[in-house]
């Protein structure tokens, strides 16, 4: 049985998706290497990323946030040419967004991952944490897991990254076949 060469953690910001990225990295015995949007944005001129953490606009000449976004896309097929095993975290909002990147993935085997978690914990997740914007979570809450058809989801609410990690591993170790990915795009290309 061959394990997907690509993991996709879906969810919006504070649900957990890079904390369970991290736990289950160092379970898989194949190497996976974590990559966000934060990748690109974590390049960007400090006082810029501190601007867009707190949710305010970005004044610098050049700055296009769906370049970025475009960009983390088109690195990925890089690393797979490469043969690396990647565990994506994304909180896809935009229709556009999720073709975007599927369409840039096509061919690989995906395991595609809806990561929920409770709207209550989310705002005191974001609350605790400090980074990011207060709100976003909840603004996400209601996109991000539209018209996209998982292999199967996850709730991260009162558990611990670790067990969810295990029930991932558990997950992804069975012998099936991996069609959230496939059926998803062909559902957003119906959209257009
Ligand atoms: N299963 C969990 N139970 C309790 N707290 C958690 C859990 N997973 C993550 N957290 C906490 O929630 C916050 C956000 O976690 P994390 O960075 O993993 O989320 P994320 O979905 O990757 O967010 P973002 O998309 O904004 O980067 C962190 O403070 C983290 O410690």
């Amino acid at each position: 049985m061959e394990l997907p060469q690509i993991i996709i953690l879906n969810g919006c910001s504070s649900s957990g998706k890079t904390s369970l990225a991290k736990a289950l990295q160092e379970k898989l015995p194949q190497q996976y290497l974590n990559f966000s949007i934060d990748a690109v944005l974590y390049a960007l001129p400090g006082s810029d990323l501190a601007a867009m953490q707190r949710g305010e606009p970005i004044q610098r000449r050049g700055h296009d946030f769906g370049q970025l976004v475009r960009a983390y896309h088109y690195a990925l097929p890089g690393l797979l040419q490469a043969g690396c095993h990647l565990i994506l975290d994304n909180a896809w909002c935009e229709r556009a967004e999720k073709r975007e990147l599927l369409t840039e993935l096509a061919g690989y085997r995906i395991a595609l991952i809806g990561v929920h978690c409770d709207l209550d914990e989310l705002n005191r997740r974001e609350q605790a944490r400090g980074d990011r914007a207060i709100g976003m979570a909840a603004w996400e809450f209601e996109r991000v897991h539209q018209e996209l058809t998982y292999d199967f989801e996850i709730d991260t609410t009162g558990i611990s990254p670790e067990t969810i990690a295990d029930m991932v591993f558990d997950e992804i170790h069975r012998d099936r076949i991996w069609h959230g990915a496939i059926d998803s795009l062909e559902h957003l290309n119906m959209l257009g």
